[in-house]
Parts: structure tokens; sequence; C-alpha cells
């Protein structure tokens, strides 16, 4: 096992406010990790943060032992949208800008993975409905090779037949050289296939878990969630 991902007292702030602080968090490679936490807790932000789509204000970032920087990003694979690309492009036109752009694409993966999302290689973007798109989205995250794969909210516009066969799928998407962390709202629907579960609450992580030692000890997710978020001092219901 080596040590994929390394945080050391992170802290992020905007327009002043503190979105998470103190944060310290260490996965190891083969691992499917799920990233728990209410609204707005900062699971997207601690995701980008570890993409290196924003700035650390203070604190450190390991990827695979290398502290976070522009040449780190090979290591990661974390796409937040499909913004950036023209509503014209085709499922086949963006399996080509990967081809040309990333070394670490692999194209006989990307295929495999078009396949079993059913995606039509001649579907524009503009033609994608939200649960088509997050399908595209985990089709070119996952087709990389790297050590650290981020899928944020994959699978919230899938519907359940669908998110079903792709929560099986993933398990074979990803070697054990590889870590995948998944944030997610329903993380008892991924339980089945998690090795570790993190819960962010205010703004920070709270706990850090396997998912063996809560199934031996007769808990679920969200009883964990709830444990770790009473002991912090959290208020929701029962
Ligand atoms: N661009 C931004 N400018 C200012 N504040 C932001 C920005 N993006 C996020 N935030 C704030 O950071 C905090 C954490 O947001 P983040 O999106 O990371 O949470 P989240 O756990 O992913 O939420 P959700 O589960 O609702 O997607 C929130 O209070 C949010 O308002």
């Amino acid at each position: 096992m080596t040590e994929i991902l390394k945080i050391n007292d992170l802290t992020f702030k905007r327009d002043r406010k503190t979105i998470l602080r103190d944060v310290n968090l260490c996965l190891d490679s083969g691992k499917i990790v799920g990233l728990m936490g209410e609204n707005a807790s900062g699971k997207t932000t601690l995701i980008s943060l570890i993409a290196n789509c924003l700035p650390i204000n203070s604190g450190e970032i390991f990827l695979h032992g290398e502290k976070r920087n522009q040449l780190t990003n090979k290591y990661v694979s974390y796409i937040s949208d499909l913004d950036g690309f023209s509503k014209s492009m085709k499922i086949k036109d963006l399996m080509k800008f990967y081809k040309k752009w990333y070394e670490n694409y692999d194209e006989k993966k990307a295929e495999e993975l078009r396949q079993f999302l059913k995606l039509d290689l001649n579907l524009k973007i503009s033609q994608m409905s939200k649960g088509t798109k997050e399908k595209a989205i985990i089709m070119f995250t996952m087709a990389k090779k790297v050590n650290l794969y981020l899928l944020d909210e994959p699978l919230s516009g899938i519907d359940i037949f669908a998110r079903e066969s792709i929560i099986k799928a993933l398990m074979s998407w990803f070697n054990e050289e590889s870590t995948v962390i998944i944030s997610s709202h329903h993380i008892e629907e991924i339980f089945p296939i998690l090795d570790e579960i993190v819960v962010i609450d205010r703004q920070t992580v709270v706990g850090h878990e396997n998912t063996e030692d809560l199934l031996e000890s007769g808990m679920t997710a969200n009883d964990y969630f709830k444990e770790v978020y009473y002991e912090k001092g959290g208020n929701i219901d029962a």
C-alpha cells in the first residue's frame, strides 16, 4: 500500500469566510472512499483543493508523496463539469480531445466505459440530460490512468437502475495502485463498495473510519455519520 493523499492542517478561506479549517487526512492506495457531509459542509471545496483547482491558503496537500503543484496533476483525475467545452461537441469529439491532450488517457478503457454507460458517440453536450452529463463525467474521469480519482456527487441525476450497475462496476474501473474519493449525499447506496468513510462537518474532517469496522460493530454509514456529528456538537434530527 502506498500513501496516495496526505493533507496537513489545511485551511481555506473565501471572501474572508472560512470554508475549511485544520483539515487532516491520509489515504492509502487501493481504496474506495466515501466523502459524507451536509450541504455546504465543504466537500466540493475539499475535492477542488485536492485537484489543484483552488489555491491553498495554509496547510499542505501531498499527492503520491509530492507536494501539490502543477506536476502532481498527473496523479489526479477530476472533472467538475463539461462547461468548459463547446456545447456542440459530441462524445466522440471529447474522446479525441482527451486522447490528444492527456498522456494518461486510456483510449481502450474510455471505449469500454462509453459502451458500459451507453453513451452515443454522436451525442452532443447540448443534448445531454443531467444524468447523461454525469455519465460522461464518470467516463472521462475514470478513463485516465492516475493514482487518485475524484468523483463529486457523480450519481445524483442518474436513474436508480443505472446507478446500481455503475456502483457495482466502479470497483473494476480502478486498480490497487489507485484510490477513488466519491462524495455523495446517498452514502448508504454506495456503502457496500466503500472501504472507508470520511465525514466532513463544520468546515473540517470530523470522522474517518473503515467500513469493515463499522459493519463489524453493526453500524450503517448513516449511524456513523450521526455518531460523529453529535459527538462534535451537531444538531440534526435523529
Ligand atoms: N465560489 C464561492 N464563493 C464563495 N463561497 C463559496 C463558493 N463556493 C462555495 N462556497 C461556500 O463554501 C461552503 C462549502 O461549499 P461546498 O460547495 O464545498 O460544499 P458541499 O459540501 O460540496 O455542498 P453540497 O453538498 O451542497 O454540494 C459553502 O458555505 C459555500 O457557500
